[in-house]
């Protein structure tokens, strides 16, 4: 039996987890989880999974839970609540699905206490990806990728050695905004892009998706998760989201990995690996249904966020911190209605050109660089 700690527990990614453990119930247990501020779903988790730790964001939330579920569940908040929770000695595994940098520190935590990482969080990486990397490196703990991406791409290495790989080909589907020029999307709302074509997800990523950020981000994730030079990193736009990302190798060799846009693949496969699981009632691919898949030439200057991404990756230290930061506040922004589309890539594209980097950043100047970020960029 594996014991999850699970980091965002109400989330889309957190929900299709819980389907996973649902599917598998002499396999999975959930031990301890996390969320935010979304009680009702919280409440029904509890009662359903039995968790021993459960931790949400505010003090007074725990604080009612608690005087409903009483003893026999631990009820914890806030950031310190995050760290129990990942690093929960019953857990032999970690679901990283929160939203944004605030994953950094539960994700080092869960490391140092030798927890196996399934990391959805690609925040924590673009933030400080030399830490989390070399973290897991000093405690010998695996970083699975649950990203679609990037499990497609572990899957396609299958263990191969880094010298066989000529270059990593993340697919992406092009968002919300796609087939619009960048004059079109003077004015977009944000209804229009919520709305992604192939996936459904939570809002912060599906703005980045609409943006191409979340590619950009991405391409940083892989360098980190990969350990190979951002000029073996290319991305391709593909509309159908059917390939999920590629390998091609010094040979010439592609290999890619295909399937259905569902995140329950990635996710179990993160949990059961080296191991596949059979889905229950899993829709097969049915490449003669679709007949043709889309591939284009993915353009930097119509989709700018993926030039600053390359620009900020580059440059390295602390450049990929404040492109995380700055994107964050920005798309937060933007879900307020308080700036417009285009507005977003301005913001980051500022934020970039006024930073002088930190080769090398530790833990507390990523800390830093982060929260000054925020502070300067806040309306
Ligand atoms: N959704 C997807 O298909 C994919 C997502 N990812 C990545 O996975 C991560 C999660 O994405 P997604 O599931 O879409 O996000 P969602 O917005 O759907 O969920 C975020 C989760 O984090 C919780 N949360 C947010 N802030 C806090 C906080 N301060 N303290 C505690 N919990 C918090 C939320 O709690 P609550 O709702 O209770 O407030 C919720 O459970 C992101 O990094 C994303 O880029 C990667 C690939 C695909
Ligand atoms: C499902 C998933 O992994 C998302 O990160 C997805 O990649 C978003 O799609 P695009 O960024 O390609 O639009
Ligand atoms: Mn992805």
């Amino acid at each position: 039996m594996k014991q999850i700690s699970l980091l965002g527990s109400t989330g889309s990614i957190g929900t299709q987890t819980l389907d996973v453990i649902r599917d598998y119930p002499d396999q999975f247990t959930l031990s301890a989880l996390a969320c935010g501020t979304n009680l009702e779903l919280c409440r029904n988790q509890i009662k359903e999974f039995q968790p021993k730790l459960v931790s949400v964001q505010r003090p007074e939330d725990a604080q009612t839970l608690a005087g409903e579920f009483g003893d026999s569940i631990e009820f914890l908040y806030g950031e310190e609540g995050l760290k129990e929770v990942a690093r929960y000695s019953e857990s032999d595994i970690v679901v990283t699905a929160i939203t944004g940098s605030i994953g950094l520190l539960p994700t080092l935590s869960a490391i140092k206490a030798k927890k196996a990482v399934a990391i959805a969080n690609k925040e924590t990486l673009v933030s400080a990806g030399h830490l989390v990397v070399s973290a897991a490196k000093e405690n010998d703990v695996p970083l699975i990728p649950v990203d679609s991406e990037h499990s497609a791409i572990f899957q396609a290495l299958n263990g191969e050695p880094k010298k066989a790989v000529d270059r990593l080909i993340l697919t992406a589907s092009g968002g919300s905004f796609r087939d619009k020029s960048r004059a079109e999307l003077d004015g977009v709302t944000v209804e229009q892009a919520l709305a992604h074509p192939n996936w459904s997800m939570g809002a912060k990523v599906t703005i980045d998706s609409a943006t191409m950020m979340n590619k950009g981000l991405e391409v940083i994730e892989a360098k980190w998760l990969f350990g190979l030079d951002y000029d073996q990193i290319d991305v391709l736009i593909h509309k159908e989201s059917i390939i999920h990302s590629m390998v091609e190798y010094v040979d010439r060799s592609v290999i890619a990995q295909l399937g259905t846009p569902d995140m329950r693949v990635p996710i179990q496969y993160a949990l059961t690996y080296p191991e596949r699981f059979a889905r229950p009632k899993h829709e097969r691919l049915d490449l003669a249904e679709l007949g043709k898949l889309h591939f284009e030439k993915m353009d930097m200057e119509r989709f700018r966020c993926m030039k600053l991404a390359y620009e900020a990756g580059r440059a390295g230290g602390t450049m990929t911190t404040v492109l995380n930061a700055a994107n964050e506040v920005a798309v937060f922004r933007f879900l307020q209605g308080e700036i417009t589309f285009l507005e977003i890539e301005r913001i980051i594209e500022e934020a970039l050109s006024a930073h002088s980097p930190i080769a090398h950043p530790s833990l507390e100047e990523i800390q830093a660089v982060d929260a000054s970020i925020r502070k300067q960029l806040q309306a």
